[in-house]
């Protein structure tokens, strides 16, 4: 294979880029071409500590001593997220001989898919950046192991109870925690947590896995160890203290409290975007790097990790490779998830029904562009909290960018997955304040309207879409039953809160719905945008 032209890779875009993954690695690659030489068949090598080294000399990989790392970390729900970010920060450690103390032990709770992925390759991976101007690869080889936790619970409970270990991270997605995303209560009555209640020695949950290990640690004299939430929610380590410490206190109240006094339980705002991996794309990633990869990771250039600096047992030497360690992460964290992500959820759903498949599509309509940057500008920037020598003008004008990388080709039906966790945490608090204050709203409407709409199952073609939810059934039959009728879907207290009681709520959502089904997505967000000077009449 040759070498393609090789040229810089530009800093992840806006203010923030001191913040930003850090791109000075003694193996660090600048982004290059698409290879024009593909391997052939013969030339594509499975990927092992074995083999390291004999494919593509554009594909970097680790050449620090693997069998030097102490398993220090523990993480639960290896999905394509923790493997294109808290995963490469950790290899940067160990990449620039900052430390050998910070390995990673990946568990799944849930699927043996990924143990099968990886255990045959040494639990290597492949990450690959992808800009519109071209992409890198780099083989990440910081994880030391992987358990699937229903083979082997008691293998999981001695590393989590192993005194290496000092950290432990979680990518469980919202709905992993079991709260109510009204009250943030705890939820006693879930049938897995009961389960883990009667089988301390074989748990479903992570909260049976963590307080079983940590009440191990207890009586035995170790330290526990940080927890680490790595999920999109609003204080995340507050999430992550209420379900562990509440799931302790169905147990015994003495541990409980011993947990409550001594775990740390830092919140995190994380970002970087990670479509699912395609077949096609795993094909592409043998082809251009000779490296037959059961499972690459695509995403893009940008990754951003700041956390609250409170660490009980050692705190891994993460600034020294980018991440932020502040005394507070919730202004970063609002910032990112309610423009971030509420727009992610925006698009999603009306893209969704227009058509669209990716955000590169959507943001590549000028109408859908100009709704969401006005969503942005005139509705949720107004309540964001001071930024505080961030330029949050930049930052939106990088997300626009990011949403509209082709490289990626983010999937919607991602972005849709799950709106009963996700709307409650990223998009109804800036509408419920944009109410209190009577600021704009209709923008943030639209997306409430598409939400329940795209409920319904099919776009506004008729052409079905996927609707996945924990709760889907409910709020399916409840859209369906409602219609352009919000109200029957408003009364889920548990999701909107009292929102359904607000008349003058009511009343724009349900004109938002009869909008979207009389005049179709693209002619109702052009109307809603217009007059703002970024679309034309
Ligand atoms: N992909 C991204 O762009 C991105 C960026 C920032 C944050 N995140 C967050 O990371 C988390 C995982 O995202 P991903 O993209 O890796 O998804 P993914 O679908 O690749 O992996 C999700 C993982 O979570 C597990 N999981 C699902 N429900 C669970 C539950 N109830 N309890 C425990 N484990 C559960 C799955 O088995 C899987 O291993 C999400 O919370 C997401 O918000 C993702
Ligand atoms: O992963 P989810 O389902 O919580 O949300 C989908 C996306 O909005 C999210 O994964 C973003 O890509 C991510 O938060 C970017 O950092």
């Amino acid at each position: 294979m040759t070498q393609a032209e090789i040229v810089p890779l530009p800093l992840a875009p806006g203010p923030l880029t001191g913040e930003d993954f850090p791109r000075t690695s003694a193996r660090d690659i600048a982004l290059a071409d698409l290879p024009n030489v593909v391997a052939t068949p013969a030339q594509i090598r499975p990927l092992s500590d074995r083999t390291l080294g004999q494919h593509d000399e554009q594909l970097t990989v680790p050449t620090y001593d693997r069998s030097a790392l102490t398993p220090a970390v523990v993480h639960f729900s290896v999905g394509g997220f923790h493997r294109a970010h808290q995963l490469l920060y950790f290899d940067e450690v160990a990449e620039r001989r900052i430390s050998d103390a910070w390995g990673v032990v990946g568990v799944g709770l849930h699927s043996r898919d990924m143990k099968d992925a990886l255990a045959p390759q040494d639990h290597l991976y492949t990450v690959v950046e992808r800009s519109p101007d071209g992409e890198r690869a780099r083989v990440v080889g910081v994880m030391v192991d992987y358990h699937f936790a229903p083979d082997d619970p008691a293998t999981v409970l001695d590393v989590l109870t192993d005194a290496r270990t000092r950290m432990v991270s979680l990518t469980i997605t919202g709905n992993g925690y079991r709260l109510c995303p009204q009250t943030g209560a705890f939820d006693p009555d879930d049938v897995d947590v009961r389960w883990d209640l009667a089988n301390t020695a074989r748990p479903r949950t992570v909260f049976g896995y963590i307080v079983e290990a940590l009440d191990r640690r207890r009586r035995a004299g170790l330290p526990p160890f940080t927890v680490v939430s790595c999920d999109n929610m609003h204080r995340n380590g507050d999430a992550a203290r209420a379900a562990v410490v509440g799931f302790a206190r169905l147990r015994d109240e003495v541990l409980a409290r011993w947990i409550a006094d001594r775990v740390a339980f830092p919140s995190s705002m994380v970002d970087r975007i990670t479509p699912h991996t395609t077949p096609e794309q795993r094909a592409a990633v043998a082809q251009r790097y000779g490296v037959d990869d059961n499972w690459p990771v695509i995403t893009e250039p940008f990754s951003q990790w700041v956390i609250e600096d409170s660490f009980c047992n050692g705190r891994p030497p993460l600034d020294l490779v980018g991440v932020r360690f502040v005394p507070d992460v919730a202004r970063y964290e609002l910032m990112k998830t309610r423009l971030l992500n509420a727009s992610h959820c925006a698009l999603g759903y009306l893209g969704s029904l227009a058509g669209y498949a990716s955000i590169d599509e959507v943001m590549a309509d000028p109408v859908f562009a100009a709704y969401v940057e006005q969503m942005m500008d005139a509705e949720v920037t107004p309540l964001l909290p001071p930024p505080d020598g961030i330029d949050l003008d930049e930052y939106k004008q990088s997300l626009l960018r990011r949403f509209a990388n082709p490289a990626i080709a983010d999937q919607l039906y991602r972005l849709c997955r799950r709106g009963s966790t996700k709307m409650p945490h990223h998009l109804l608090p800036s509408l419920r304040e944009a109410l209190d204050t009577e600021g704009p709203h209709a923008l943030l409407t639209l997306a409430v309207a598409a939400w329940f709409r795209y409920l319904r199952g099919v776009d506004m073609a008729g052409r079905p879409v996927p609707v996945d939810d924990p709760k889907s059934d409910l709020l399916q039959e409840l859209a369906r039953a409602g219609g352009t009728d919000p109200r029957p879907l408003l009364g889920e207290r548990s999701i909107f809160g009292d929102l359904g009681e607000n008349p003058r709520f009511v009343t724009e959502l349900a004109d938002a719905l009869e909008r979207l089904e009389r005049d179709g997505v693209r002619q109702t967000l052009a109307a809603a945008v217009r007059g703002s000077g970024r679309l034309r009449p």
